[in-house]
């Protein structure tokens, strides 16, 4: 029986991702393997993430990526917080173990030997989006609560948002605690909501609700709290009936006009993967291997 870890989270829709013991946040799988749901598991802190949230979080991203069944991953927070009620996506760097040189780990684990010290302080949640954005599978953000500082950008970077309309707060707090994502969380962001929006969200640090969000272009839709997981599911399943082959070159061409050469690379590793199952390619590959001249008799320029 699968334990229930957030209050708007259906159990009988899930299992634990297998070979997972995770303290900071939490994976499952649906039933039948294809839908991968990532939460956040810190409630009493806004889901804020520590680094061994950032590790946990970046190894289940791989697993999903590297899972053949999975076409979509779900990601969010588990909630409500214990101590107040409140909902959070995650609120960002836990600013408690916030040092000079990055976010610190626990101290038991900071015991480190002196050439392993540049692991003490880490600014690793740069990995995780670049794992989201990256993975060649539909990452939907699910925002039961707050998204601010890092969990806005994380918001910012996943391929769709869906919103709860009652709980779900959007604030870029980074210019108040003296950080700054000037990569996809913020200049990215400029190019979803537009500049004069994105600039006022960083400059002033206002909040925003999940209706404003929306009319700026930051989510796609606002749901009733109680509706969002069921909400996710559902468009994961409407995902799930397109073609992979499909969803994976239109991620890439999507991502590859912002994402320079890295971007240019990744949509172009998928049509060289796509080449190599034509009987063109097999010819070259033939020809070379049988030390003969290919023949590319069979083969138009196609116009
Ligand atoms: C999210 C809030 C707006 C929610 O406000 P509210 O509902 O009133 O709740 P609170 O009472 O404030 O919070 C409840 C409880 O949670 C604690 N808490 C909340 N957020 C954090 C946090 N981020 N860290 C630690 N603790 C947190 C809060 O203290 C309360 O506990 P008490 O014991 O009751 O005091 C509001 O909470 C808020 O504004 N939170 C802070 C948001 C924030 O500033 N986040 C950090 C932004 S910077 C960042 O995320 C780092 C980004 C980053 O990582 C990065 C950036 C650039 C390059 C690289 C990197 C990288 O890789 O790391």
């Amino acid at each position: 029986m699968t334990e229930q870890v957030s209050d708007i989270f259906d159990p009988a829709s899930w299992v634990v991702a297998p070979d997972t013991a995770y303290t900071d946040i939490t994976a499952h799988l649906s039933l039948d393997g294809r839908i991968a749901r990532i939460a956040f598991d810190r409630p009493e802190v806004r889901n804020a993430f520590r680094p061994h949230t950032v590790d946990e979080l970046y190894d289940a991203l791989e697993r999903a990526r590297v899972n053949p069944r999975i076409g979509v991953v779900l990601l969010t927070g588990n909630g409500p917080s214990p101590r107040d009620g409140g909902w959070a996506f995650c609120s960002g760097g836990d600013q408690r173990i916030r040092g000079r040189s990055g976010y610190q780990y626990a101290e038991s684990e900071s015991e480190v030997a002196p050439e392993e010290s540049a692991r003490a302080g880490r600014l690793h949640i740069l990995e995780v989006q670049r794992i989201i954005r990256f993975m060649p599978k539909v990452v939907i953000a699910l925002v039961p609560g707050w998204a601010a500082g890092g969990g806005h950008s994380l918001n910012v970077v996943c391929d769709l948002s869906i919103a709860s309309d009652e709980h779900a707060k959007f604030k870029q707090t980074d210019a108040d605690v003296g950080s700054f994502d000037a990569g996809y969380g913020s200049a990215y962001f400029a190019k979803q909501i537009g500049q004069k929006n994105a600039r006022e969200v960083f400059f002033l640090a206002r909040e925003y609700s999940a209706q404003r969000a929306y009319e700026m272009g930051a989510v796609n839709a606002v749901v009733p709290h109680a509706e969002l997981e069921a909400t996710g599911i559902e468009w994961a399943r409407e995902i799930l009936g397109k073609s992979p082959t499909a969803i994976r070159m239109l991620k890439y061409a999507f991502n590859a006009v912002d994402d320079g050469l890295v971007g240019q690379q990744l949509f172009a590793g998928e049509t060289t993967r796509l080449a190599y199952g034509t009987d063109e390619a097999v010819e070259g590959r033939d020809a070379f291997l049988e030390k003969r001249d290919p023949d590319w008799s069979a083969f138009p320029y196609h116009f």
